[in-house]
């Protein structure tokens, strides 16, 4: 089977990291600004930065709705830091006019950790990525707060979530694009490859 091809919604935010990640985890890898590009992808990472601003960006590309609909419709998923705030069904402390695509059964507090200058690495032990813990890039990360019955606990940190699954939406609160380690870029391109082949999860 050819490889997947995987989009990171191009908006704002470690786009090119993700891009990198992804082709080391042989996918190819796009990335997606525009509704016609998302219709060509077989799955689709969003990344880190800001949720306000990538929340608001999404509503003027004309994004949210196809985002919305192709989530629904099952298509693989993988949110870091903001993108994991952006797959949460509900944010604990939303700006005003902030909306997410939702995808997980999970509400996510904002900023959770800290400021950016309590930014820090932790390791972490992911379910689904075997060998030694993953080094976990918190940077004014988010924390999921609560999960529903159909959302899977991958990780936590210090007591709180970190990392959660719901079929095929995968989100993590830190940055496994900036360490250089693709194993969780390999288990999200492994849920795609799996997609495609029809297996059911
Ligand atoms: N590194 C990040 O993605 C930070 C997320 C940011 N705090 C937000 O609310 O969107």
């Amino acid at each position: 089977m050819t490889a997947p091809v995987i989009g990171v919604l191009a908006l704002q935010g470690d786009v090119r990291e993700h891009l990198v990640a992804l082709a080391a985890a042989d996918a190819v890898a796009r990335p997606v600004r525009r509704p016609e590009e998302l219709a060509e992808v077989d799955g689709l990472v969003i990344p880190g930065g800001e949720s306000t601003t990538i929340s608001k960006l999404a509503v003027l590309f004309g994004l949210m709705e196809p985002l919305r609909a192709r989530v629904r419709a099952g298509m693989p998923v993988y949110g870091t830091c903001a993108g994991m705030i952006m797959l949460a069904d509900k944010i604990l402390d939303p700006r005003s006019g902030q909306e997410t695509v939702g995808g997980i059964d999970m509400i996510v507090r904002r900023n959770a950790f800290g400021r950016q200058n309590e930014s820090f690495e932790a390791a972490v032990e992911v379910k689904g990525v075997s060998g030694e813990p993953v080094e976990g890039v918190f940077i004014r990360a988010p924390w999921v707060e609560s999960v529903g019955a159909s959302a899977e606990v991958l990780a936590e940190h210090g007591g709180h979530i970190v990392a959660v699954r719901q079929g095929n939406a995968l989100a993590t609160s830190f940055h496994p694009e900036l360490t250089g380690d693709h194993r969780v870029h390999r288990l999200f391109t492994d849920m795609v490859r799996a997609d495609r082949r029809g297996e059911s999860l």
